[in-house]
């Protein structure tokens, strides 16, 4: 897969399909439409292509930092795996945002990156304010010499399946629901930092992890997540929260993991979202708290 930037170069060598979007968590939604602009691309004898934003297109708009569900290394593997051969990278700035529909047609989809399909969801809108839609797209088609695939939503459990829509799930505390819209665990990446040291004290060492991007965080309680450490990945617990047993007063992301007594400060872990196990508590004892700490590990143990 070849990962180009738009920014100064262009592609010379072939003609291109490609499917448009955020695609923010590259939900099932999401793989449908790209795997429709795959095989409708190899049928025409196009190589196949995805264009990405290298920022959030809605956090330059509202000038504000949105939450995510996938960052674009993540995006990468993901699409790596679909069979894309070509991710095209272009920075989401205000000369883009002002854009109009036809000139990003132009100068981008047609001059810069020969397509010659593009595959687009049912409420895609593009250029400045988002002024161009399926049909002009489909005129715009007709005028440059592209083909354009417009396609429905897809459902779910009677819901049409969003990017929106799993961020709320998430924020819910609903993992499983959100994970069988996302097609796959939600998962966070992020360094580990020091917390309070208190942790290992309790027989409990939590990783803490920064957040690498503005991820969407799950509602405060306790998960049975796995995480990935280099190239492993263990069963482990993960708290979010405010420890109020302790009284603290930030929420904190930590991760106890299962069989394993590593120092790995410093380090990327990936932390995937299995099953909100429980409310987190305050407990009147550190004691009970650890009691309660055994039960939570034997809960995901045993299966
Ligand atoms: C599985 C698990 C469950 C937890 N449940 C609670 C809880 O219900 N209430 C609470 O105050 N803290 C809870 N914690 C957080 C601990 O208080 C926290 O790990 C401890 O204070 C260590 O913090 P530190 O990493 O800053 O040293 C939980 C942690 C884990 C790993
Ligand atoms: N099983 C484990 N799960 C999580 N972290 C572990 C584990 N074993 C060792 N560690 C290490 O211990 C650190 C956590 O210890 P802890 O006492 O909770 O300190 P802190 O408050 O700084 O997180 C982790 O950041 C990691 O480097």
């Amino acid at each position: 897969m070849n990962i180009i930037d738009l920014k100064n170069n262009a592609n010379k060598e072939s003609d291109y399909a490609v499917a448009l979007g955020n695609f923010d968590g590259l939900h099932i939604g999401h793989s449908i439409l790209i795997k429709d602009m795959i095989d409708e691309g190899k049928k025409r004898g196009l190589k196949n292509s995805v264009l990405i934003f290298k920022n959030y297109t809605k956090s330059v708009v509202y000038n504000k930092n949105s939450e995510m569900l996938t960052s674009n290394e993540q995006k990468f593997i993901l699409l790596e795996d679909m069979g894309i051969d070509t991710i095209y990278m272009m920075n989401f700035d205000k000369d883009m945002m002002h854009l109009s529909p036809e000139d990003f047609v132009k100068n981008i989809l047609v001059d810069k990156m020969r397509i010659k399909l593009v595959a687009v969801g049912f409420n895609y809108s593009f250029g400045y304010k988002a002024q161009g839609k399926g049909d002009l797209l489909a005129k715009l088609g007709n005028k440059y010499n592209f083909d354009v695939k417009i396609l429905p939503p897809v459902y779910k459990d009677g819901l049409i399946v969003s990017s929106t829509l799993i961020k709320d799930l998430i924020r819910e505390g609903n993992i499983s629901k959100a994970n069988s819209f996302l097609g796959r665990p939600f998962s966070m990446a992020g360094k580990v930092i020091y917390g309070k040291r208190r942790g290992s004290s309790l027989g409990f060492p939590t990783a803490n992890m920064e957040r690498k991007i503005n991820f969407v965080v799950p509602k405060n309680g306790v998960y049975e997540t796995s995480t990935i450490v280099g190239d492993k990945e263990y069963k482990s617990l993960t708290n979010i929260g405010s420890n109020p047993t302790f009284n603290n007063n930030n929420i904190t992301i930590e991760t106890y993991i299962l069989n394993f007594n590593e120092n790995i400060y410093g380090k990327e872990i990936t932390v995937n979202f299995l099953r909100y196990l429980r409310e987190e508590k305050k407990f009147s004892t550190k004691e009970e708290l650890i009691i309660q700490m055994h039960k939570d590990v034997n809960m995901v143990k045993s299966d």
